[in-house]
């Protein structure tokens, strides 16, 4: 990324109206208004790739479920005033009686990354964003009313009375900057989720093919309706001798003018006692721009719908620029459009040069998945134990039969049940591609022995398939988590299940143990799914079940004895591990808006 391209130093204040590289997407709004629900659906929506939240820092304590990290750095006052001293912050404000704020060098770095920085952050910090010059579009999200915004505030159930109280009343001040000039882009009236979303979604388009705001997209003059004494008198305190809270009281506009206005039906808007209904207003029909008209006339889709159906030569060039340049970017990223689900070779394109982590990569699945995603493009980390396994892996896919360049194969010798071994697979990583970290990881590395039943099995062999199966799968799984995150990269987590998640084999002959462990990496597999989404990050995870499959597991299962692995993999005509890395590649290349969570395969002629 050229110069140009890269965040200005604050207090800089470069043209924020030309093309320039990704901009950040600020996203504001009264407390409970809906940013952290939209701002969710954004990033794990098909545009994830390309969009970085910025996580804040916060003195406020966590809620329930909140991961430091994730959703918020939660640090000591102490700490963020350092932080204000050493000048680490774009922006930070005090907000519901906590300090917020937002890290320079984070929005930087992810600017610098080709990506769209999206913030969740709050008046004070949207003015200071857009006073330091920041290339940004910036976004402010209304409630339908007060009385709605409340009701969304009491349903999240994360607020005691005081600080539920004191979030409404800075409501009413969040809502009236909607006036002040040249602060907001845009406005979306958060009424109908769906609708909303959409509309942030093609914000955020805009953001990421660095385009201006359209002009008009914020009224002229936004009210806010108060009904009767106790509103009024709220709007008041709060607002000022000039607030145009209140302007409209019972008086000049009345609330289902309002209500049209916002495109809410009357019966939706009727007033209760002290609450607010939000309407824009643009300052006389004549002069108004066409998109203010759009959102007087009605919700943001009857926007979108307005902009899709206005002539060609109406649009604005903003837009025709932005088509031609997602076109552009659909070509060079591949399909993740719609169309795409089911071309696995046109998926497999968005994944070229990425990196794949494949455990157990010395033999059977995990050597053929190693062949398989390096014939598809990607650069392969493969690890194994056994050194001499590696190198004879090394010598085929550098071979021409798989056609790898040597710097795109990095053979780890690691053992995924030895902790430290697993955690400096990062480091080791960025010091053969410093650009690089996991983007892929298929957790394949996994065994069993058949000194394992309950009546007399063998402790260690019980030991030896936790610490591989479970454990192994669980460490390299945050191993590469941390690296995500820590790029603030998401990709994709692949778990082998096996047909054994799902149903005990041979229990009699020890299988119970193995099927535990399996059990165990599939409620892994939806765990990491359902964490994922609870951390609002584009990680997609899959699990393959494979029945019996031609590999050595059934010699190692039987430690060593051939003829024993022999009779099981001669019983039937046994899936080829190709079979199964076929199916990595197939849960690779789905579109970002799909997840493959399992693929069950057995051979036709397998029975349980
Ligand atoms: N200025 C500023 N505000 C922030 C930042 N992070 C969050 N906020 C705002 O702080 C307010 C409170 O956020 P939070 O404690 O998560 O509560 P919630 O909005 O009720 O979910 C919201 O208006 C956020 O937009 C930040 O980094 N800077
Ligand atoms: N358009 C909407 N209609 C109804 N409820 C909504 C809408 N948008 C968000 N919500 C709900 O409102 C509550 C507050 O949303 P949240 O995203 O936590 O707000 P914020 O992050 O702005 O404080 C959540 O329970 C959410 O599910």
């Amino acid at each position: 990324m050229g110069a140009e391209q890269s965040t200005p130093a604050e207090g800089q204040a470069p043209d924020s109206n030309t093309l320039t590289g990704p901009r950040a997407l600020v996203v504001c709004g009264p407390s409970g208004v809906g940013k952290g629900t939209l701002i969710k659906r954004l990033m794990s929506g098909p545009d994830a790739a390309k969009l970085a939240f910025s996580v804040s820092h916060t003195t406020r304590k966590a809620r329930d479920g909140e991961v430091d990290g994730i959703h918020y750095h939660f640090v000591s006052k102490e700490d963020f005033q350092e932080g204000i001293a050493a000048g680490r912050f774009l922006e930070h404000a005090e907000v519901h009686a906590n300090l917020y704020g937002t890290s320079k060098q984070a929005v930087q770095d992810t600017l610098t990354s080709g990506k769209a920085a999206v913030l969740d952050v709050d008046v004070q910090g949207a003015r200071q964003i857009r006073k330091a010059g920041v290339p940004a579009l910036l976004v402010f999200v209304a409630p339908p009313s007060l009385e709605e915004l409340e009701r969304r505030l009491r349903g999240r159930g994360t607020e005691t009375p005081v600080s539920m109280e004191r979030r409404i009343q800075n409501a009413r001040d969040e809502i009236s900057s909607l006036n002040e000039r040249g602060l907001f882009d845009y406005l979306l009236l958060n009424d109908d989720l769906e609708a909303t979303a959409a509309e942030l979604s093609r914000i955020a388009q805009r953001a990421i093919a660095g385009l201006p705001a359209e002009p008009g997209q914020v009224p002229d003059e936004v009210r806010f309706e108060e009904d009767g004494e106790e509103g009024a008198a709220a709007a008041g305190a709060a607002g000022g001798a000039d607030s145009v809270l209140g302007i409209g009281g019972s008086g000049s506009t009345s609330n289902a003018a309002a209500a049209a206005a916002a495109g809410m039906q009357a019966a939706e808007a009727l007033p209760t006692v002290g609450s607010g209904t939000i309407s824009t207003v643009p300052k006389g029909a004549q002069q108004s721009s066409p998109a203010a008209a759009a959102h007087a006339q009605g919700s943001p889709v009857a926007q979108q719908r307005q902009q899709q159906s206005a002539p060609a030569q109406q649009q604005q060039p903003q837009q025709q620029e932005l088509e031609q340049q997602q076109e552009q970017e659909q070509q060079l990223a591949g399909p993740s459009g719609a169309a795409a689900g089911g071309d696995v070779a046109a998926g497999l394109d968005a994944w070229r040069g990425k990196v794949a982590l494949v455990t157990g990569a010395s033999s059977g699945i995990g050597w053929a998945v190693c062949e398989a995603l390096g014939r598809a493009g990607l650069r392969v980390v493969a690890v194994a134990r056994r050194r001499e396994r590696l190198q004879e892996l090394q010598q085929l896919v550098l071979s021409a039969a798989v056609g790898m360049a040597p710097s795109d194969f990095l053979p780890v010798v690691c053992d995924v049940t030895k902790e430290a071994e697993v955690s400096a697979l990062p480091k080791i990583i960025v010091k053969h591609w410093p650009d690089a970290g996991v983007d892929v990881l298929v957790n394949n590395a996994g065994l069993s022995r058949n000194d394992a039943s309950l009546f007399d099995g063998n402790t260690a062999s019980w030991v030896e398939m936790v610490s591989t199966n479970i454990l192994g799968n669980a460490m390299a799984t945050r191993m590469a988590l941390q690296d995500m995150r820590r790029r603030n990269s998401w990709g994709h987590v692949i778990n082998m299940v096996g047909l054994s998640g799902h149903r005990i084999p041979d229990a009699p002959a020890g299988g119970t143990f193995f099927a535990a462990t399996k059990f165990a990496v599939r409620a892994i597999t939806e765990g990491l799914r359902q964490e994922a989404r609870a951390n609002k990050v584009p990680l997609r995870v899959s699990g393959i079940s494979p029945g019996l499959v031609e590999t050595e597991f059934f010699t190692v299962r039987a430690f060593g004895d051939e003829s024993a692995a022999k009779a099981v993999t001669s019983s039937m005509q046994c899936l080829q591990p190709s079979d199964v890395a076929n199916a990595v590649l197939w849960c690779l290349s789905a579109p970002p808006y799909m997840e493959v969570n399992d693929i069950v395969i057995r051979p036709t002629q397998q029975m349980i």
